[in-house]
């Protein structure tokens, strides 16, 4: 099925009146490590701008100045170590996390997403280095929540499924993935594919604007903040996806092909959301 602007505008739920930052949502996004800080503030200020009304990164402490200042508006937690994450620990209850992001794949870091995992229950959404350090360690599959979402792009679902010989035959592995580990499958690329057990949905949003460092990232943040504010994470999945597309869409004709790059997603995703209650 294609994700249509009529299809997304059925799954897309009106915003109370009466709702406050308490009853929005409370993103937490871990990720980042030293040089990879990016990859959260990204993703973080994606989340806000998707509307949940609190958003709180974990990360690692040579972050902690980088995301108070690049995000103002996000809560930042840090790890006891500098360079990398070695123990999640946080005081609060998200409505929704994503991880993995920029996050690396330190031994210290790995274990550490074992101990996480082992405690998760609430669907997660499982990006990058989360899902390169699962691809080496399958047997911790069994331990990601049923529900949660994960985003591979093609090389980090070769490393997940193994090699395919053509697109069919990696949708084909992508449904029994999903069936098996009860998962929403994010399969990013020119189009982005959306798998649920037998379902398969098709990106109609986006072009090669989105090919530029940090756009994952962003949909990550995306995601979770979609998931935060009560979504059912395949609707999250799909709302996401589509106005990621759009905002590339959106901005083209504004910013060109070349000069687009990852801040632009977020700068554009009111119009995108605006485009939803547009005529089309
Ligand atoms: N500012 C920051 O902090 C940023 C931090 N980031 C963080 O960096 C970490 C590493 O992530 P990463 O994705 O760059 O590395 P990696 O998994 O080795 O994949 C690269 C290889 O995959 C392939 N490939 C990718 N897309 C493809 C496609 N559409 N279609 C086909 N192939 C495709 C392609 O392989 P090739 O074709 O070259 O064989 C490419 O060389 C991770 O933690 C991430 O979150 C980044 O988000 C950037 C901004
Ligand atoms: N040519 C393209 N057309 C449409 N979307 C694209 C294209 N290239 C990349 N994208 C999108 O950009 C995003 C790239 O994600 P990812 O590779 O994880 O980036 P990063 O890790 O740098 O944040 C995905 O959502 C993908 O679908
Ligand atoms: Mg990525």
């Amino acid at each position: 099925m294609k994700i249509t602007h009529r299809e997304i505008i059925s799954r897309i739920k009106k915003t109370d009146p009466k709702s406050h930052k308490g009853t929005l949502g409370h993103a937490l996004i871990i990720g980042g490590s030293y040089g990879k800080i990016g990859s959260v503030c990204l993703s973080a200020k994606a989340a806000l701008r998707t509307g949940c009304g609190l958003a709180t990164v974990f990360l690692p402490e040579c972050g902690y100045d980088i995301i108070q200042s690049v995000v103002p508006e996000a809560m930042a937690i840090t790890d006891v170590q500098h360079k990398c994450i070695s123990d999640i620990q946080f005081d609060f209850l998200p409505q929704a996390i994503g991880i993995g992001l920029g996050m690396g794949q330190d031994a210290a870091t790995q274990q550490a997403l074992y101990a996480f995992l082992r405690q998760s229950t609430q669907p997660l959404v499982i990006d990058a280095d989360a899902l390169n350090i699962l691809s080496g360690h399958q047997e911790w599959l069994s331990l990601v929540p049923k529900g949660s979402v994960l985003t591979p792009h093609p090389k980090e679902f070769e490393r997940l499924i193994g090699k395919s010989d053509s697109v069919a035959h990696s949708v084909a592995q992508a449904k029994t993935f999903s069936a098996r580990h009860q998962v929403v499958l994010v399969l990013k690329g020119a189009p982005t594919k959306i798998v649920w057990q037998n379902e398969v949905f098709e990106n109609t949003t986006g072009n090669a604007a989105l090919a530029t460092a940090g756009s994952g990232d962003v949909l990550t943040g995306m995601i979770t903040s979609l998931i935060a504010q009560s979504y059912h994470p395949l609707d999250a999945a799909l709302i996401a996806v589509y106005l990621h597309g759009k905002t590339a869409d959106l901005a083209l004709p504004e910013t060109g092909m070349q000069a687009f790059i990852a801040s632009d997603i977020i700068n554009y995703i009111g119009k995108a959301y605006l485009s939803l209650s547009s005529a089309q």
